[in-house]
């Protein structure tokens, strides 16, 4: 029935305030009512309607796409959007776009200019009068990985070779796989690019550089002369990423003037002397840092997405247990079911407030790059990398688990959830493969434990290892379930496991007569050491949140329960790491899942409350077993006869293909 809400006595039963948590998860009172302006301007415009989405074949879906994007765009200028009200505009449409790279690169590259002042290019166009990243008229994209190589950076291969007659660079792609492969925006729409290229002055080649490279006439959109672009081709999934145009890319002697180098780091005169700066070389690698950091912030928006679908179908779904003709049990109060459904909605609020964490880490560390101090980069970028690996992989599997989560139905596109999958699990590959991450995250670990003799200390996220004397002998030393509750205990846990974890590590480098070797061979034991350095900045993020003064009737109570959920899940999840390093005996490990099961008990009532304080419209979820009113069966039924396949009883080719064969079968029948 419309109108009626069948999850009103789930609601009833919250034991908090609900719209002081919305603010909470918003972050701020001004960002909650932003936020919830924005997203019901996008729920309410049929402009933005989604529903056909996975139906759609390519080409019609990607003009929609542009459709979308040029209305979005109308309404930023006729509504006069700010910055923040526009990003949210972009994040509730939901639809990934070619607009994406454009709108981050706009904002790095901002932060390249104001950090060099050297970029010569920048500052002639400034002279000028005109704008140094193309921004309202021309589109531009991030063309780093090529064919051959995506992961080794180094290992690239096309070539900027410098001609000191003509004051050029010659762009060139001199093989197949120097091709530029993926690049978002870059098949079909981008007139400009950002170019990662070795660089080549008098025969001598000076490494990986950017250069910033118009790709298409700004007057009827063909590509310039000397340059090939085109799509890569049809991604995983129903609509999905397929809103898309990742793209190829080939120069052939391409022309370029000298200042279109982004002079950052180094620097190429008018008579082709190469000149370093005294500034570190990976500066050319902040663009990534900048992107994993946005990367983090999102994971939880798709994961909280997953999650809010999951519980409120598991509410209004009920399977078994009638008794005396009553109804079924909720399979959400199945012990199982909360198992696998809690400590995602625990992730969720994890990774939100680690994602608010890690922006301000990265705002400071682009005012420092502007004061040059270059101090906490190699922080900045090990917990980027990291918190990007760890929620993204997490985030994947935790939309997966959440479509399993509602049986069947979960599986239908209405579900919402194969589309967001699909759009989704390339975080886990993309802004770097997820591994590759976390061994750079090991490298950082290794360099820190190797320098923990010297008079450097160790400082941030990696503090912790000051007191290793201390991690390496303490135990656990309390037996009952509600020790587990108290923060200092958590993290101990956590800093004793990481760091016996990376100790153990260095220990086995050490015997290797060279270390690379030793990094190589290890190389599936330092993942795990660092992927326990992650969980430890997560869990350790979540309790100094809880620090904060959390206004709200019992708001900060339903957080320390998602954050002991949260940690307690992980040490069930790693409890071999955790008895393996010695901190914690069975008996204990076992305390702390009875604990864990009672959090899961307090946790129930609140479930479907706390989903709700994500604020997310209907528009948004874009499933039906997700409805904020709950109202599913009707509503699937409904949708299913929207399906092209039902526009006629009999499907196309049905006369053409089979009913010869059962005439043939028929006729067959008759001679017998
Ligand atoms: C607002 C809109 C939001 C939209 C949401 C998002 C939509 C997203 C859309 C999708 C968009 C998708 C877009 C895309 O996908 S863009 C393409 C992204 N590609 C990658 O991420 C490639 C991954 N590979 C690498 O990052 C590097 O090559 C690695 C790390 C593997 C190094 O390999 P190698 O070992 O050969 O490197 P080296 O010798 O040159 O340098 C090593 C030194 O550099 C330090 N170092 C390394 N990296 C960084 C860094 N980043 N910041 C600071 N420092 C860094 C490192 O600590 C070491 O320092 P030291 O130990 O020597 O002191
Ligand atoms: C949807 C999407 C959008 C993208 N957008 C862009 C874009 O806008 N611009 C752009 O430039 N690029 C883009 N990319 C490319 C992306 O950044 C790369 O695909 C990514 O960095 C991974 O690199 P790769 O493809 O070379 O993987 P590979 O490195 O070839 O990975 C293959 C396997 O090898 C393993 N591996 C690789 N190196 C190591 C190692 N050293 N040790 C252990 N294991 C290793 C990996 O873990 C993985 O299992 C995009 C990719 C996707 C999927």
């Amino acid at each position: 029935m419309e109108g009626v809400d069948y999850l009103a006595d789930e609601r009833k039963k919250a034991q908090f305030d609900v719209d002081e948590m919305k603010i909470v998860w918003a972050g701020s009172r001004h960002a909650f009512e932003v936020s919830d302006r924005i997203s019901k301007l996008v729920a309410n415009d049929p402009g933005f309607s989604k529903e056909e989405r996975t139906m759609l074949p390519r080409k019609e879906l990607f003009k929609n796409t542009l459709r979308k994007a040029a209305y979005a765009w109308k309404l930023i200028i006729d509504l006069h959007l700010s910055e923040e009200e526009a990003e949210k505009l972009r994040c509730f449409i939901d639809e990934p776009a070619f607009i994406d790279a454009h709108w981050v690169l706009t904002s790095c590259l901002t932060l390249i200019f104001a950090y060099a002042k050297l970029l010569l290019w920048a500052q002639r166009n400034n002279r000028k009068g005109g704008c140094p990243w193309p921004t309202r008229c021309k589109f531009g994209c991030y063309a780093q990985t090529e064919l051959g190589h995506g992961s080794n950076v180094r290992g690239l291969e096309t070539t900027a070779t410098f001609d000191p007659q003509t004051d050029e660079f010659v762009i060139h792609s001199p093989t197949l796989t120097s091709s530029k492969w993926w690049p978002g925006g870059l098949g079909k729409v981008s007139t400009h690019a950002v170019v990662y290229a070795r660089l080549i002055t008098d025969g001598k080649d000076h490494g990986i550089n950017a250069f910033i490279i118009q790709l298409r006439s700004l007057e009827d959109h063909k590509p310039l002369p000397g340059i090939t672009i085109g799509d890569i081709g049809t991604k995983f999934g129903n609509g999905a990423y397929n809103t898309v145009d990742n793209g190829v890319l080939r120069f052939d002697h391409v022309r370029i003037p000298r200042d279109q180098m982004l002079m950052s780091v180094s620097q190429v005169t008018k008579v082709g002397k190469y000149v370093q700066f005294d500034v570190p070389r990976q500066l050319l690698y902040v663009p990534m840092v900048d992107v994993r950091q946005t990367i983090v912030a999102d994971a939880s928006t798709a994961l909280s997405r997953a999650v809010c679908i999951a519980t409120r179908y598991s509410a209004v779904r009920r399977q078994f247990g009638s008794q005396n003709g009553g109804q079924e049990i909720q399979v959400i109060d199945y012990k199982t079911q909360q198992s696998r459904l809690f400590p995602l909605l625990a992730s969720a609020y994890a990774f939100r407030f680690v994602g608010e964490w890690l922006k301000r880490l990265y705002t400071d560390v682009t005012q420092r790059l502007q004061a040059k101090d270059f101090s906490t980069v190699p922080e900045v970028h090990a917990c980027t990398a990291g918190l990007k690996s760890l929620t993204t992989t997490a985030t994947a599997d935790g939309i997966e688990e959440c479509r399993k989560l509602c049986g069947g139905h979960g599986y239908l596109c209405s579900s919402g959830l194969p589309e967001l999958f699909a759009i989704y699990v390339p975080a886990c590959t993309y802004e770097g493969d997820n591994i590759v991450l976390l061994l750079q995250v090991a490298r950082y670990l290794m360099k820190t434990v190797s320098q923990l003799g010297s008079r450097k200390k160790p400082v941030g996220t990696i503090a912790y290892m000051g007191k290793l004397e201390h991690l390496m002998q303490c135990r656990f030393d309390v037996e009952q379930a509600k020790d587990w509750l108290k923060p200092s205990v958590i993290l101990e846990a956590f800093e004793a496991r990481a760091a016996r974890m990376s100790v153990a590590c260095a220990q086995n480098i050490s015997k290797f007569d060279n270390p690379e070797e030793g990094f190589a061979e290890l190389a599936a034991d330092l993942v795990e050491a660092a992927l326990a350095h992650c969980q430890l900045i997560v869990v350790s993020k979540f309790i100094e949140k809880l620090q904060q003064d959390i206004p709200g009737k019992g708001v900060k109570q339903q957080l320390e329960v998602l954050c002991g959920i949260y940690a307690l899940f992980l040490l069930h999840k790693h409890q071999g790491d955790f008895l393996g390093t010695g901190y914690i005996t069975s008996k204990q490990a076992s305390v702390a899942n009875e604990q864990l099961r009672a959090l899961y008990s307090q946790l129930r009532p609140n479930a479907i409350s706390l989903v709700d304080a994500f604020n997310y419209t209907d528009h948004f979820l874009g499933s039906i077993l997700g409805r904020y009113d709950g109202n599913v069966y009707p509503k699937l039924y409904e949708a299913a006869w929207k399906d092209p396949l039902n526009e006629s009883d009999v499907p196309d080719g049905f006369h053409e293909y089979i009913r010869p064969l059962l005439k043939q079968q028929l006729l067959q029948t008759a001679r017998l």
